[in-house]
């Protein structure tokens, strides 16, 4: 998988050469390059945004270094990538749609900052390329560099190969549509707390039985949305 990433802040992207992600492009399983939208400037000040048309505060990232940025990664013409763009007003980022980024082969992320990217950005390349306004959540960032982060970690671990065992990923939260169960290790007891008997009875039916109905325990008393799909 290939993952491009357009910011003012490139350095922000630099952490991802130290986590598991880092050994997944040192494999060469993930290769993700950070732009920087500057460089797609052309006058002294390496201007990226300008005031609202229609008025109101904040500024509005311009047109041109957008266009300037994508066309270098994607080239002209159409393109098999995805453009993703984390905005508040986006379809919410879930598990689901974690995999379904885990499964493209190129993946551009544009991050926003002030007020957000000009509307004809995204105009622009929904005729050349699929377009995803994805949100993290409803509140508002300083910019899309961390809802970006978190989208790659969550794409990128799903990716095979870069998560040692494949079954860690399965009886995940969310995986199920369930969050997951509680997990122990030792010792057996800790400050008078015990470990649930049954997780040491050895029988695996009652163990897989009795998580099951912590999932749903714990759905329905933190999540119950997730158990009326
Ligand atoms: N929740 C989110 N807030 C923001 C703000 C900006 Br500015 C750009 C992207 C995002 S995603």
């Amino acid at each position: 998988m290939r993952i491009d990433i357009v910011t003012i802040f490139p350095e922000f992207f630099s952490v991802l050469d130290i986590s598991l992600l880092g050994k997944a492009r040192q494999a060469g399983i993930i290769e993700v390059v950070a732009h920087d939208l500057r460089a797609f400037t052309h006058d002294r000040h390496r201007t990226v945004d300008d005031t609202p048309y229609g008025g109101g505060a904040g500024m509005v990232m311009k047109p041109e270094p957008w266009g300037e940025a994508i066309d270098s990664i994607v080239g002209p013409g159409r393109s098999d990538a995805v453009l993703v763009v984390p905005s508040p007003a986006g379809e919410p980022f879930t598990q689901a749609v974690a995999r379904e980024l885990a499964a493209e082969s190129h993946l551009v992320f544009a991050c926003g900052r002030y007020e957000g990217i000009d509307q004809r950005v995204t105009d622009h390349y929904e005729g050349r390329m699929r377009v995803r306004l994805i949100s993290l959540g409803d509140y508002v960032l300083n910019g899309g560099e961390v809802a970006v982060m978190a989208m790659i970690e969550a794409a990128g671990r799903l990716v095979p190969g870069v998560v040692g065992n494949p079954e860690s990923l399965v009886e995940e939260s969310h995986e199920d549509g369930l969050l997951e169960y509680p997990s122990y290790t030792k010792p057996s007891v800790w400050r008078d707390l015990e470990v649930p008997p049954v997780l040491l009875s050895g029988n695996h039916g009652a163990v897989a039985e009795w998580r099951r109905e912590q999932q749903i325990e714990r759905t329905r008393r933190v999540r119950p949305e997730l158990l009326s799909d």
